[in-house]
Protein backbone atom coordinates (compact mmCIF):
# COMPACT_ATOMS: atom_id res chain seq x y z
CA UNK A 1 0.00 0.00 0.00
CA UNK A 2 1.21 3.31 -0.69
CA UNK A 3 0.09 6.43 -2.47
CA UNK A 4 1.82 7.84 -5.87
CA UNK A 5 1.50 10.86 -6.97
CA UNK A 6 1.22 11.44 -11.27
CA UNK A 7 1.97 15.15 -12.34
CA UNK A 8 0.92 15.85 -16.00
CA UNK A 9 2.71 19.52 -16.73
CA UNK A 10 0.48 20.39 -20.31
CA UNK A 11 1.21 23.82 -22.29
CA UNK A 12 -1.65 25.48 -20.38
CA UNK A 13 -2.37 23.38 -17.32
CA UNK A 14 -1.05 21.58 -14.52
CA UNK A 15 -2.90 18.13 -13.60
CA UNK A 16 -2.15 15.95 -11.11
CA UNK A 17 -3.82 12.96 -8.90
CA UNK A 18 -2.83 11.24 -5.66
CA UNK A 19 -3.88 7.76 -6.22
CA UNK A 20 -3.52 4.71 -3.72
CA UNK A 21 -1.97 2.04 -4.91
CA UNK A 22 -1.76 -0.90 -6.13
CA UNK A 23 -6.29 -0.08 -6.11
CA UNK A 24 -5.96 2.68 -8.22
CA UNK A 25 -8.33 4.67 -5.99
CA UNK A 26 -8.20 8.23 -6.95
CA UNK A 27 -7.64 10.33 -3.57
CA UNK A 28 -6.92 13.71 -5.28
CA UNK A 29 -7.04 15.26 -8.25
CA UNK A 30 -6.49 19.06 -9.10
CA UNK A 31 -5.96 20.76 -12.21
CA UNK A 32 -4.54 24.50 -12.49
CA UNK A 33 -5.86 25.98 -15.57
CA UNK A 34 -4.52 29.00 -18.05
CA UNK A 35 -0.94 29.15 -16.68
CA UNK A 36 0.10 32.50 -17.38
CA UNK A 37 -2.95 33.53 -18.44
CA UNK A 38 -4.86 36.05 -16.56
CA UNK A 39 -7.04 34.29 -13.95
CA UNK A 40 -5.56 31.13 -13.86
CA UNK A 41 -8.39 28.77 -12.34
CA UNK A 42 -7.12 25.87 -9.26
CA UNK A 43 -9.41 23.14 -8.92
CA UNK A 44 -8.68 20.75 -6.47
CA UNK A 45 -11.14 17.72 -5.91
CA UNK A 46 -10.71 15.52 -2.43
CA UNK A 47 -11.90 14.11 0.53
CA UNK A 48 -15.32 12.71 0.00
CA UNK A 49 -16.66 15.05 -2.23
CA UNK A 50 -14.44 17.95 -1.10
CA UNK A 51 -13.74 20.84 -3.59
CA UNK A 52 -11.51 23.52 -3.33
CA UNK A 53 -11.96 26.01 -6.38
CA UNK A 54 -10.14 29.22 -6.53
CA UNK A 55 -9.06 32.04 -9.12
CA UNK A 56 -6.15 33.59 -9.11
CA UNK A 57 -2.77 34.43 -11.15
CA UNK A 58 -0.54 31.41 -11.94
CA UNK A 59 1.85 33.17 -13.55
CA UNK A 60 4.19 29.75 -14.72
CA UNK A 61 4.90 25.89 -14.26
CA UNK A 62 7.38 26.96 -11.42
CA UNK A 63 4.65 28.79 -9.40
CA UNK A 64 1.58 25.93 -10.62
CA UNK A 65 3.66 22.94 -8.85
CA UNK A 66 4.29 25.16 -5.62
CA UNK A 67 0.65 25.60 -5.46
CA UNK A 68 0.28 21.67 -5.78
CA UNK A 69 2.48 20.71 -2.58
CA UNK A 70 1.34 23.99 -0.69
CA UNK A 71 -2.33 22.73 -0.83
CA UNK A 72 -1.49 19.22 -0.55
CA UNK A 73 -0.54 19.77 3.08
CA UNK A 74 -3.03 23.41 3.72
CA UNK A 75 -6.11 21.11 2.24
CA UNK A 76 -5.11 17.99 5.03
CA UNK A 77 -4.99 15.54 1.79
CA UNK A 78 -1.60 14.91 3.02
CA UNK A 79 -0.09 15.74 6.68
CA UNK A 80 3.69 15.00 5.36
CA UNK A 81 5.09 14.69 1.87
CA UNK A 82 6.44 11.57 3.50
CA UNK A 83 3.22 10.06 2.77
CA UNK A 84 4.05 9.81 -1.19
CA UNK A 85 5.58 6.26 -1.91
CA UNK A 86 6.10 7.32 -5.68
CA UNK A 87 6.23 10.04 -8.24
CA UNK A 88 5.39 9.85 -12.35
CA UNK A 89 6.18 12.18 -14.48
CA UNK A 90 4.42 13.30 -17.93
CA UNK A 91 7.58 13.91 -20.21
CA UNK A 92 6.77 14.96 -23.85
CA UNK A 93 9.86 14.70 -25.38
CA UNK A 94 11.88 11.47 -25.18
CA UNK A 95 13.16 11.41 -28.36
CA UNK A 96 14.56 8.40 -29.91
CA UNK A 97 16.10 7.58 -26.77
CA UNK A 98 13.69 6.64 -24.48
CA UNK A 99 10.61 4.28 -26.03
CA UNK A 100 9.64 3.11 -22.90
CA UNK A 101 9.40 5.12 -19.60
CA UNK A 102 12.00 4.94 -16.87
CA UNK A 103 13.07 5.88 -13.77
CA UNK A 104 14.76 8.73 -12.86
CA UNK A 105 18.16 8.71 -12.16
CA UNK A 106 20.75 11.88 -12.84
CA UNK A 107 21.46 10.64 -16.07
CA UNK A 108 17.68 10.18 -17.45
CA UNK A 109 17.43 13.71 -15.96
CA UNK A 110 19.98 15.37 -17.46
CA UNK A 111 18.91 13.64 -21.11
CA UNK A 112 15.53 14.90 -20.24
CA UNK A 113 16.87 18.09 -20.08
CA UNK A 114 19.31 17.93 -23.16
CA UNK A 115 15.65 16.95 -25.20
CA UNK A 116 14.26 20.61 -24.43
CA UNK A 117 14.69 21.31 -28.06
CA UNK A 118 12.46 18.90 -28.99
CA UNK A 119 9.53 20.19 -27.02
CA UNK A 120 10.37 23.56 -25.63
CA UNK A 121 6.95 24.32 -23.96
CA UNK A 122 7.32 21.10 -22.16
CA UNK A 123 10.44 19.38 -21.17
CA UNK A 124 12.32 22.50 -19.41
CA UNK A 125 9.04 22.82 -17.05
CA UNK A 126 8.53 19.06 -16.11
CA UNK A 127 11.87 18.44 -15.69
CA UNK A 128 11.48 21.11 -13.05
CA UNK A 129 8.95 19.24 -12.06
CA UNK A 130 11.25 16.50 -11.28
CA UNK A 131 14.20 18.48 -9.62
CA UNK A 132 11.27 19.94 -7.05
CA UNK A 133 10.56 16.73 -5.82
CA UNK A 134 14.11 14.80 -5.96
CA UNK A 135 14.75 17.90 -3.39
CA UNK A 136 11.30 17.50 -0.85
CA UNK A 137 11.85 13.61 -1.56
CA UNK A 138 15.12 12.58 -2.09
CA UNK A 139 14.23 8.71 -1.67
CA UNK A 140 11.30 8.50 -3.75
CA UNK A 141 11.34 7.02 -6.81
CA UNK A 142 10.60 9.40 -9.65
CA UNK A 143 9.10 7.79 -12.91
CA UNK A 144 9.29 9.71 -16.47
CA UNK A 145 6.45 8.56 -18.65
CA UNK A 146 7.01 9.94 -22.05
CA UNK A 147 4.53 11.05 -24.52
CA UNK A 148 6.24 9.86 -27.80
CA UNK A 149 7.33 6.63 -26.18
CA UNK A 150 3.57 5.44 -27.93
CA UNK A 151 4.93 6.75 -31.51
CA UNK A 152 7.98 4.74 -31.98
CA UNK A 153 5.96 2.35 -33.89
CA UNK A 154 5.27 4.42 -36.65
CA UNK A 155 6.86 3.32 -39.90
CA UNK A 156 9.86 4.91 -41.18
CA UNK A 157 7.60 6.21 -44.45
CA UNK A 158 5.69 8.27 -42.19
CA UNK A 159 7.81 9.44 -39.70
CA UNK A 160 10.83 10.74 -41.87
CA UNK A 161 10.59 14.56 -43.33
CA UNK A 162 11.70 14.82 -47.11
CA UNK A 163 15.20 16.74 -46.68
CA UNK A 164 18.71 15.07 -46.67
CA UNK A 165 18.79 11.92 -45.02
CA UNK A 166 21.68 12.93 -43.06
CA UNK A 167 19.75 15.79 -41.27
CA UNK A 168 18.20 12.23 -39.56
CA UNK A 169 20.87 10.34 -39.22
CA UNK A 170 23.56 13.24 -37.73
CA UNK A 171 20.69 15.20 -35.46
CA UNK A 172 18.09 13.22 -35.62
CA UNK A 173 15.68 15.64 -37.31
CA UNK A 174 11.96 13.23 -37.71
CA UNK A 175 8.64 13.43 -36.60
CA UNK A 176 8.32 12.13 -32.86
CA UNK A 177 4.33 13.32 -32.15
CA UNK A 178 3.33 13.79 -28.77
CA UNK A 179 0.39 13.01 -26.36
CA UNK A 180 1.32 9.50 -26.71
CA UNK A 181 -0.04 8.74 -23.24
CA UNK A 182 -3.68 9.87 -24.22
CA UNK A 183 -3.65 8.25 -27.42
CA UNK A 184 -2.52 5.06 -26.14
CA UNK A 185 -5.37 5.25 -23.64
CA UNK A 186 -8.49 6.60 -25.13
CA UNK A 187 -7.72 4.03 -28.24
CA UNK A 188 -7.72 1.23 -25.67
CA UNK A 189 -10.71 2.32 -23.97
CA UNK A 190 -12.22 2.77 -27.72
CA UNK A 191 -11.68 -1.06 -28.50
CA UNK A 192 -13.70 -1.82 -25.01
CA UNK A 193 -16.44 0.06 -26.26
CA UNK A 194 -16.53 -1.18 -29.44
CA UNK A 195 -15.96 -4.48 -28.03
CA UNK A 196 -13.48 -5.23 -30.56
CA UNK A 197 -10.12 -6.19 -30.05
CA UNK A 198 -7.68 -3.00 -30.39
CA UNK A 199 -5.35 -5.27 -33.12
CA UNK A 200 -8.39 -5.32 -35.58
CA UNK A 201 -9.62 -1.79 -35.16
CA UNK A 202 -8.27 1.30 -37.38
CA UNK A 203 -8.75 4.66 -35.15
CA UNK A 204 -8.22 8.62 -35.55
CA UNK A 205 -7.90 9.99 -32.05
CA UNK A 206 -8.21 13.67 -31.78
CA UNK A 207 -6.38 14.72 -28.29
CA UNK A 208 -7.56 18.36 -28.94
CA UNK A 209 -6.45 20.60 -26.16
CA UNK A 210 -4.38 23.40 -25.93
CA UNK A 211 -1.89 21.45 -27.47
CA UNK A 212 -3.80 19.13 -30.14
CA UNK A 213 -2.78 16.48 -31.86
CA UNK A 214 -4.21 13.63 -34.31
CA UNK A 215 -3.06 10.52 -34.15
CA UNK A 216 -3.87 7.40 -36.63
CA UNK A 217 -3.75 4.17 -34.59
CA UNK A 218 -3.73 0.84 -37.46
CA UNK A 219 -3.76 -2.13 -35.25
CA UNK A 220 -3.49 -0.87 -31.61
CA UNK A 221 -0.27 1.10 -32.77
CA UNK A 222 0.47 4.36 -33.99
CA UNK A 223 1.06 4.72 -37.65
CA UNK A 224 1.10 8.20 -38.23
CA UNK A 225 0.60 11.32 -36.00
CA UNK A 226 0.21 14.79 -36.36
CA UNK A 227 2.54 16.58 -34.24
CA UNK A 228 6.16 16.75 -35.98
CA UNK A 229 9.94 17.04 -34.48
CA UNK A 230 8.51 19.72 -31.99
CA UNK A 231 4.99 19.53 -30.02
CA UNK A 232 4.54 22.76 -32.93
CA UNK A 233 3.54 20.90 -35.76
CA UNK A 234 -0.10 19.28 -37.19
CA UNK A 235 -3.38 21.54 -36.68
CA UNK A 236 -3.98 24.79 -35.08
CA UNK A 237 -3.47 24.89 -31.38
CA UNK A 238 -4.09 27.74 -28.81
CA UNK A 239 -1.10 29.41 -29.37
CA UNK A 240 0.91 27.19 -31.73
CA UNK A 241 0.72 27.68 -35.58
CA UNK A 242 0.87 24.08 -36.60
CA UNK A 243 2.16 23.16 -39.90
CA UNK A 244 2.51 26.65 -42.17
CA UNK A 245 4.82 26.27 -44.75
CA UNK A 246 8.80 26.44 -43.38
CA UNK A 247 10.18 29.54 -45.89
CA UNK A 248 7.56 31.85 -43.74
CA UNK A 249 10.35 31.54 -40.96
CA UNK A 250 12.56 33.48 -42.66
CA UNK A 251 10.50 35.81 -44.81
CA UNK A 252 8.67 36.75 -41.69
CA UNK A 253 12.59 36.71 -39.74
CA UNK A 254 13.38 39.94 -42.63
CA UNK A 255 9.74 41.83 -42.64
CA UNK A 256 9.95 41.69 -38.62
CA UNK A 257 13.91 42.17 -38.33
CA UNK A 258 13.76 38.90 -35.61
CA UNK A 259 17.81 38.24 -35.48
CA UNK A 260 17.56 35.40 -33.31
CA UNK A 261 15.76 32.17 -34.97
CA UNK A 262 14.30 31.38 -31.03
CA UNK A 263 12.41 34.76 -31.25
CA UNK A 264 10.86 33.54 -34.70
CA UNK A 265 10.12 30.11 -33.47
CA UNK A 266 8.54 31.86 -30.17
CA UNK A 267 6.30 33.59 -32.13
CA UNK A 268 5.04 30.59 -34.02
CA UNK A 269 4.68 28.57 -30.47
CA UNK A 270 3.01 31.31 -28.06
CA UNK A 271 2.04 33.90 -30.41
CA UNK A 272 -0.21 31.78 -33.09
CA UNK A 273 -2.61 29.71 -33.30
CA UNK A 274 -6.25 30.59 -31.49
CA UNK A 275 -4.39 33.81 -30.06
CA UNK A 276 -2.88 35.05 -32.81
CA UNK A 277 -5.77 34.77 -35.32
CA UNK A 278 -8.49 35.76 -33.07
CA UNK A 279 -6.22 38.67 -31.57
CA UNK A 280 -8.49 37.57 -28.57
CA UNK A 281 -8.27 35.24 -26.27
CA UNK A 282 -6.13 31.33 -26.73
CA UNK A 283 -8.78 29.97 -24.84
CA UNK A 284 -11.67 28.11 -26.78
CA UNK A 285 -14.24 29.14 -23.63
CA UNK A 286 -13.58 32.77 -24.77
CA UNK A 287 -13.83 32.39 -28.45
CA UNK A 288 -17.06 30.55 -28.36
CA UNK A 289 -18.67 33.53 -26.22
CA UNK A 290 -17.74 36.36 -28.04
CA UNK A 291 -17.85 34.41 -31.91
CA UNK A 292 -21.33 35.85 -33.32
CA UNK A 293 -20.18 39.39 -32.75
CA UNK A 294 -16.30 39.07 -33.34
CA UNK A 295 -15.20 38.03 -36.97
CA UNK A 296 -11.89 37.25 -35.88
CA UNK A 297 -13.10 35.00 -33.12
CA UNK A 298 -15.04 33.33 -35.29
CA UNK A 299 -12.74 32.99 -38.05
CA UNK A 300 -10.17 31.46 -35.58
CA UNK A 301 -13.04 28.68 -34.78
CA UNK A 302 -13.85 27.83 -38.32
CA UNK A 303 -9.93 27.49 -39.11
CA UNK A 304 -9.30 25.09 -36.44
CA UNK A 305 -12.46 23.52 -37.65
CA UNK A 306 -10.88 22.65 -40.76
CA UNK A 307 -7.29 21.51 -40.13
CA UNK A 308 -9.24 18.65 -37.52
CA UNK A 309 -11.41 17.80 -41.08
CA UNK A 310 -8.39 17.85 -43.11
CA UNK A 311 -5.81 15.89 -41.08
CA UNK A 312 -8.94 13.43 -40.41
CA UNK A 313 -9.01 12.85 -44.22
CA UNK A 314 -5.74 12.63 -44.79
CA UNK A 315 -5.62 9.80 -42.17
CA UNK A 316 -8.69 7.71 -43.38
CA UNK A 317 -6.63 7.74 -46.58
CA UNK A 318 -3.41 6.48 -44.94
CA UNK A 319 -5.14 3.80 -43.22
CA UNK A 320 -7.29 3.59 -45.95
CA UNK A 321 -10.60 2.90 -43.97
CA UNK A 322 -11.35 3.92 -39.96
CA UNK A 323 -13.59 2.12 -37.66
CA UNK A 324 -13.86 5.13 -35.25
CA UNK A 325 -12.73 8.44 -34.38
CA UNK A 326 -12.06 9.60 -31.01
CA UNK A 327 -12.73 13.18 -29.23
CA UNK A 328 -10.83 13.94 -26.58
CA UNK A 329 -8.93 16.69 -24.18
CA UNK A 330 -10.05 19.65 -23.33
CA UNK A 331 -11.65 20.97 -26.17
CA UNK A 332 -12.87 17.74 -27.65
CA UNK A 333 -14.25 16.62 -24.09
CA UNK A 334 -15.87 20.03 -23.87
CA UNK A 335 -16.66 22.02 -27.14
CA UNK A 336 -20.23 20.54 -27.98
CA UNK A 337 -20.89 22.28 -31.44
CA UNK A 338 -17.02 21.87 -32.66
CA UNK A 339 -17.58 17.86 -31.98
CA UNK A 340 -20.77 18.32 -34.00
CA UNK A 341 -19.25 20.47 -37.28
CA UNK A 342 -16.00 18.33 -37.20
CA UNK A 343 -18.24 15.74 -37.82
CA UNK A 344 -21.20 17.22 -40.02
CA UNK A 345 -18.20 18.31 -42.10
CA UNK A 346 -16.95 14.16 -42.19
CA UNK A 347 -20.50 13.00 -43.22
CA UNK A 348 -18.62 11.57 -46.48
CA UNK A 349 -16.58 8.84 -44.56
CA UNK A 350 -20.10 7.32 -43.09
CA UNK A 351 -19.39 9.56 -39.61
CA UNK A 352 -22.53 11.31 -38.03
CA UNK A 353 -22.97 12.36 -34.65
CA UNK A 354 -26.63 12.26 -32.91
CA UNK A 355 -27.05 16.42 -31.45
CA UNK A 356 -28.72 15.01 -28.20
CA UNK A 357 -25.95 12.10 -27.43
CA UNK A 358 -23.34 14.86 -28.42
CA UNK A 359 -25.13 17.33 -26.05
CA UNK A 360 -23.07 16.29 -23.13
CA UNK A 361 -19.18 17.08 -21.69
CA UNK A 362 -16.66 15.15 -20.28
CA UNK A 363 -17.99 11.53 -20.12
CA UNK A 364 -17.20 8.57 -22.14
CA UNK A 365 -19.97 8.06 -24.59
CA UNK A 366 -21.22 6.54 -28.52
CA UNK A 367 -21.81 9.81 -30.00
CA UNK A 368 -22.94 8.01 -33.74
CA UNK A 369 -26.45 8.26 -34.99
CA UNK A 370 -27.75 4.72 -35.40
CA UNK A 371 -27.24 4.57 -39.00
CA UNK A 372 -23.22 5.86 -38.78
CA UNK A 373 -20.90 3.54 -40.58
CA UNK A 374 -17.76 5.30 -38.18
CA UNK A 375 -18.75 5.52 -34.97
CA UNK A 376 -17.67 8.94 -33.19
CA UNK A 377 -16.75 8.42 -29.34
CA UNK A 378 -16.65 10.78 -26.96
CA UNK A 379 -13.43 9.09 -24.39
CA UNK A 380 -11.85 11.74 -21.49
CA UNK A 381 -8.21 11.19 -21.51
CA UNK A 382 -6.76 9.77 -18.11
CA UNK A 383 -2.72 10.18 -18.71
CA UNK A 384 -2.14 10.16 -15.01
CA UNK A 385 -3.98 6.92 -14.87
CA UNK A 386 -1.09 5.22 -17.49
CA UNK A 387 1.38 7.31 -15.67
CA UNK A 388 0.31 5.74 -12.50
CA UNK A 389 0.66 2.09 -13.65
CA UNK A 390 4.73 3.03 -15.44
CA UNK A 391 5.32 3.88 -11.52
CA UNK A 392 4.11 1.00 -10.47
CA UNK A 393 5.35 -1.42 -12.90
CA UNK A 394 9.24 0.48 -12.94
CA UNK A 395 9.86 1.19 -9.18
CA UNK A 396 9.04 -1.86 -7.85
CA UNK A 397 11.36 -3.64 -9.93
N1 LIG B 1 -16.12 24.09 -21.61
C1 LIG B 1 -15.21 24.23 -22.57
N2 LIG B 1 -15.56 24.57 -23.82
C2 LIG B 1 -14.66 24.73 -24.80
N3 LIG B 1 -13.33 24.56 -24.64
C3 LIG B 1 -12.90 24.22 -23.41
C4 LIG B 1 -13.80 24.03 -22.32
N4 LIG B 1 -13.07 23.70 -21.23
C5 LIG B 1 -11.77 23.68 -21.64
N5 LIG B 1 -11.68 24.00 -22.94
C6 LIG B 1 -10.46 24.11 -23.76
O1 LIG B 1 -9.51 23.17 -23.35
C7 LIG B 1 -8.23 23.79 -23.24
C8 LIG B 1 -7.38 23.05 -22.24
O2 LIG B 1 -7.20 21.75 -22.70
P1 LIG B 1 -6.31 20.71 -21.90
O3 LIG B 1 -6.28 19.45 -22.70
O4 LIG B 1 -6.84 20.58 -20.54
O5 LIG B 1 -4.93 21.50 -21.85
P2 LIG B 1 -3.40 21.17 -22.03
O6 LIG B 1 -3.17 21.07 -23.50
O7 LIG B 1 -2.67 22.27 -21.41
O8 LIG B 1 -3.17 19.83 -21.36
C9 LIG B 1 -8.52 25.23 -22.89
O9 LIG B 1 -7.51 26.08 -23.33
C10 LIG B 1 -9.83 25.48 -23.61
O10 LIG B 1 -9.58 26.00 -24.90
C1 LIG C 1 2.59 18.05 -26.35
C2 LIG C 1 1.58 19.04 -25.96
O1 LIG C 1 1.26 19.91 -26.73
O2 LIG C 1 1.04 18.91 -24.74
P1 LIG C 1 -0.13 19.79 -24.08
O3 LIG C 1 -1.35 19.57 -24.91
O4 LIG C 1 -0.33 19.21 -22.71
O5 LIG C 1 0.32 21.19 -24.09
MG1 LIG D 1 -2.43 18.08 -22.20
Amino acid sequence: MGKTLAVNAGSSTLKFKLFEVPSEEVITSGVIERIGLKDSIVTIKYGDGKKFENTQDVKDHEAAIHLMLDKLLELKILKSYDEITGIGHRIVAGGEFFTDSVLVDDDALKKIEDLAEYAPLHNPAEAMGIRAFKKILPDVPNVAVFDTSFHTTMPKVNYMYAIPYEYYEKYGARKYGAHGTSHRYVASRAAKMLGKPLEDLKLITMHIGAGASITAIKNGKSFDTSMGFTPLAGIMMATRSGDIDASLVTFLMEKLNIKDPNDMINILNKKSGLVGVSEYSADMRDLEKVQDHNDKAHLARDMYINRIVRYVGQYVAEMNGVDAIVFSAGVGENDIPIRQEVADKLSYFGIAVDPEKNNIRGVERDLSTADAKVKTLLIPTDEELMIVRDVERLAKK
